[in-house]
C-alpha cells in the first residue's frame, strides 16, 4: 500500500496525476499542486524532487516575517479595521451547526449562515428535526435561528442573576433577533461572508495513492474553488476541518489560481470538540488554537477571529501559532489521545493472560499526575470518524517525509485497535464453545461512542462481519439514539444479511439471547448505582416486557444557557406527510437503566454477557445469575493463587 508514497514523490506523471479527478490526487502532505489547475505535470515533478520541497522554508507566502516581529493576536488593536459582520459556515456537520450555533449565540450582532450541498441535512436544520443528537444543541439552534420573546426568569434560582447581583426576585431577559440562517444556495451566502469556515468532511482516501491513509480533500478542494469564485475579496477562510499540514497553502494555491486579482487569507483553526460533549467543549474550550501566515495581514485576520471567540472564551486560552503549526497539532492531538487507549488496550491483552486486572492497572497509573486518568479506558478500542483518519493521515505523512519508522509506530496504533475487536469476537465466539449456529447474539450499543447518534466508524460493524463468519441464528442490535433506519442503512455495508435484526426495545433485543455484548457506554446499560435486588420486579411470564425501569439523573447539557421554556418560540411547523415525523426511534426512555434482573430472567444458560466497555459491575450482575466477561481481566477459570 506504501509502495507507491515514495515513487509518488519522485515521480508525480502517473496517470493518475495527471487525471483531471482531484479526488484521486494525493492530499497529504504536499498535494498543493495536484489541485492547483495552473501547474503543469512536469512542474509537478519537479516540485516533487527532494525532501526540503517538503518543508516551509520555501514558501514566501507563509512566512514573511520574523515571528518575534508580528502583533499580537490577542491585542484587540491588532484586528483594527478588519470588520466581521457576516460570517458563512461551509458544511453542515457534527463540527459545523454546533460551533456555528454557537458563535452566533454568543455573538447576537453577527450574521450566521450555514450552507451545505446536502438538502435532506439542511431541511432537517430548518425545521423541529435537527439532524444530530447532542445534548444541548437543539436549545441553542432554536434560540439562534428562530429568536426567542422577552421574558423574566427567578432570579434565585439564575447563577446570571447571582454573577450580576440582582435583587429583585425575578430578571428581565430582553426578546433575542435570530442571527443563525440554514442554507444550501451557496454563491450568495459566500459572497456576503466576511469570514468564511471550512467544515466539509475529510475522510481517508479508499482508492489511489495513499489509499487507507492519506486525506481525501475532494469536498475542501472543491468548495475553495466556490469560495475563490464568489467570495468577496479581503474575505478570510478559515480551515475548521481537519487536514493535513500544510493544506493552507494548497487553499492559497486555489484562491490564486481562480482569482489572482483578489486578496483572501487562510486561517487555520481547528476543532477539538468531541461527540456527546460538543456544546459542553464550545462553550468551555481547554483552547482556541488560530494559526496564521507569518505576514502582518495574516495576524490581523487571526486578530479577527480571536475576538470573536474571545465574546465568551478567556484570552489566554486563545493561542496563535504558525499555521503549518495548528494544521499539525489537530492530528497530534487525536494521535496521542487514541495513542493512550492503545496503549491500555495493550496491557488488557497482558492482563488476561495474567491475571491482573486492567482497570486496576489504568486507576494506580493515572493516579500519577504525569500520566493523568484521561484516556485509559480500555475496552472494545476507538471507534468514530475521526480518530482512525487522523492517525492515517499523520502516518502517510511521516512516511512520506521518508520517516517510515515514525509512520510505524503510529500505525502500531491503528494495529493494536483493530486488534482489541477481534480478541473480542473471538472471545464470543470461543466462551460459546467455538460455535454459533443457531444462536442469539445480542449487541447492545451501535453509535460509536455514548451520548451520540453518530455510528461513523463504529465498533459494533467489526464485531458483527466476525460473528456473521459463524452463521449465528440471530444478531439482534438495540441502540438508545440511532435510529433503527439509521442502523440498516450502516449495516447494508455488510452486504445485507437475514441474521442481523434492528429492535427498538432492548428487552426485546434481549429476548432468549445466548450472549449479550456490551459495545457502546450507555450510561443506560449499567446497573442503577444502588442496586436494591430484592426490590427488583421480576417478571411474572416470560411474556411481560412491560414493567418500567428506574430512574437516572442524565448529564445533558441542557441549563448551560439559563433558559426558561418561556422564551422559546414556537418550533416551524412540519407539513402534514413529514417523513421525520414518521421516523422510528427507539421505544426505550434513555434516562432509565436497563433492568438487567428482567434481561436475565429471559437469556438462555449461561446467561453471558461479554462487557466490552467496562460499565458493568460483575458481582452485581452475578446475583442476577449473570455471568460478566470482559476484556482485561483474568479468563474465567483463571487463578493464580
Ligand atoms: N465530528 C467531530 O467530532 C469532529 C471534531 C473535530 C473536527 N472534526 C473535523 O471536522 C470536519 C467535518 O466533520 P463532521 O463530523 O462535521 O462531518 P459531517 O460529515 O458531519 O459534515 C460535513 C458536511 O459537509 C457537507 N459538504 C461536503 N462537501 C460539501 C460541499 N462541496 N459543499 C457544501 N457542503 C459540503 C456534507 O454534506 C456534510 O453535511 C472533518 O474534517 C472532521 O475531521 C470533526
Ligand atoms: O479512555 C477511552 C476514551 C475513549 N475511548 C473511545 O474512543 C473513541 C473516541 O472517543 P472521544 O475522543 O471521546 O470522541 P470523539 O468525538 O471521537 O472525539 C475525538 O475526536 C474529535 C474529532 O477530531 C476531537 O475533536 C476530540 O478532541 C477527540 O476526543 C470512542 O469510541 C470511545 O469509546 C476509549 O475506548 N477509551
Amino acid at each position: 500500500m506504501y509502495a507507491d508514497m515514495d515513487a509518488a514523490s519522485s515521480s508525480a506523471n502517473t496517470s493518475e496525476d495527471s487525471g483531471a479527478d482531484f479526488s484521486v490526487g494525493r492530499t497529504s502532505p504536499d498535494g498543493s499542486p495536484l489541485f492547483n489547475a495552473s501547474y503543469s505535470d512536469s512542474t509537478i515533478e519537479t516540485r516533487f524532487t527532494s525532501l526540503s520541497d517538503l518543508l516551509p522554508s520555501d514558501d514566501a507566502s507563509f512566512s514573511q516575517v520574523r515571528r518575534s516581529n508580528l502583533p499580537d493576536i490577542l491585542d484587540p488593536t491588532t484586528a483594527a479595521g478588519v470588520v466581521i459582520k457576516n460570517i458563512c459556515f461551509i458544511g453542515a456537520g457534527y463540527v459545523g451547526v454546533p460551533t456555528a450555533a454557537v458563535i452566533a449565540l454568543k455573538n447576537p450582532f453577527l450574521r450566521v449562515t450555514v450552507i451545505d450541498r446536502d438538502e435532506f441535512r439542511i431541511r432537517r436544520w430548518n425545521s423541529a428535526h435537527v439532524p444530530i443528537s447532542e445534548p444541548g444543541l437543539d436549545d441553542i439552534v432554536r434560540l439562534t435561528r428562530d429568536g426567542s420573546k422577552a421574558c423574566s426568569v427567578e432570579a434565585v434560582k439564575s447563577s446570571l442573576a447571582q454573577r450580576i447581583g440582582a435583587r429583585s426576585s425575578k430578571i428581565s431577559i430582553p426578546a433575542r433577533q435570530p442571527n443563525l440562517t440554514f442554507a444550501t444556495a451557496s454563491s450568495k451566502s459566500m459572497a456576503e461572508a466576511d469570514m468564511i469556515f471550512i467544515c466539509v468532511n475529510t475522510p481517508t482516501k479508499v482508492t489511489g495513492i495513499g489509499a487507507g491513509y492519506a486525506t481525501d480533500m475532494t469536498a475542501v478542494e472543491s468548495v475553495v474553488k466556490e469560495v475563490a469564485v464568489n467570495a468577496k475579496t479581503g474575505a478570510i477562510l478559515v480551515e475548521k476541518s481537519t487536514v493535513p499540514c500544510r493544506t493552507a497553502k494548497l487553499v492559497q494555491d486555489i484562491l490564486d489560481t481562480y482569482r489572482p486579482r483578489a486578496r483572501f487569507q487562510v486561517l487555520s483553526n481547528p476543532e477539538f470538540l468531541s461527540e456527546g460533549t460538543a456544546v459542553k467543549n464550545l462553550l468551555h474550550p481547554d483552547r482556541v488554537i488560530i494559526g496564521s501566515s507569518n505576514t502582518i495581514p495574516g495576524r490581523r485576520a487571526a486578530a479577527a477571529l480571536a475576538k470573536i471567540y474571545s465574546t465568551w472564551v478567556d484570552r489566554s486560552k486563545i493561542l496563535g501559532t504558525h499555521v503549518w503549526s495548528s494544521e499539525l497539532a489537530k492530528l497530534v492531538a487525536n494521535a496521542m489521545l487514541a495513542q493512550r487507549i492503545s496503549s491500555i488496550n495493550s496491557i488488557s491483552a497482558i492482563c488476561e493472560g495474567t491475571g491482573a486486572d486492567v482497570h486496576e492497572v489504568a486507576k494506580s497509573i493515572g493516579l500519577d499526575p504525569r500520566i493523568g486518568p484521561q484516556f485509559l479506558k480500555a475496552g472494545l478500542g476507538f471507534g468514530g470518524s475521526c480518530f482512525r483518519k487522523d492517525i492515517g493521515s499523520l502516518v502517510y505523512l511521516a512516511r512520506s517525509l521518508g520517516l517510515h519508522e515514525v509512520g510505524d509506530y503510529w500505525n502500531q496504533v491503528l494495529l493494536i485497535n483493530d486488534l482489541q475487536r477481534k480478541r473480542f469476537a473471538r472471545k464470543v465466539i470461543s466462551r460459546l464453545n467455538g460455535t454459533l449456529i443457531r444462536k442469539k447474539i445480542t449487541l447492545l450499543g451501535f453509535a460509536f461512542k455514548k451520548d451520540t447518534g453518530d455510528t461513523r466508524e463504529s465498533v459494533a460493524i467489526d464485531i458483527i462481519r466476525v460473528l456473521l463468519e459463524e452463521r449465528p441464528a440471530e444478531v439482534a442490535i438495540f441502540d438508545p439514539c440511532c435510529s433503527v433506519a439509521g442502523i440498516q442503512s450502516e449495516l447494508e455495508n455488510l452486504g445485507g444479511h437475514d441474521a442481523l435484526n434492528v429492535y427498538a426495545d432492548p428487552y426485546q433485543a434481549c429476548l432468549d439471547a445466548d450472549a449479550i455484548l456490551v459495545v457502546t457506554d450507555w450510561d443506560n446499560f449499567r446497573m442503577a448505582s444502588t442496586p436494591d435486588h430484592t426490590n427488583i420486579k421480576r417478571p411474572q411470564s416470560p411474556t411481560d416486557l412491560t414493567s418500567s425501569t428506574s430512574t437516572i439523573v442524565a448529564d445533558r447539557a441542557d441549563g448551560f444557557l439559563n433558559l426558561s421554556k418561556d422564551q422559546y418560540l414556537p418550533e416551524p411547523p412540519c407539513p402534514s406527510n413529514c417523513p421525520e415525523c414518521a421516523y422510528s426511534f427507539p421505544s426505550f426512555n434513555t434516562e432509565e437503566h436497563l433492568e438487567w434482573a428482567r434481561i436475565s430472567y429471559h437469556m438462555k444458560k449461561p446467561k453471558l454477557v461479554f462487557d466490552g466497555r467496562g460499565i458493568l459491575n460483575a458481582t452485581e450482575m452475578e446475583k442476577l445469575g449473570i455471568r460478566v466477561e470482559a476484556l482485561g481481566k483474568a479468563e474465567s477459570g483463571f487463578t493464580l493463587f
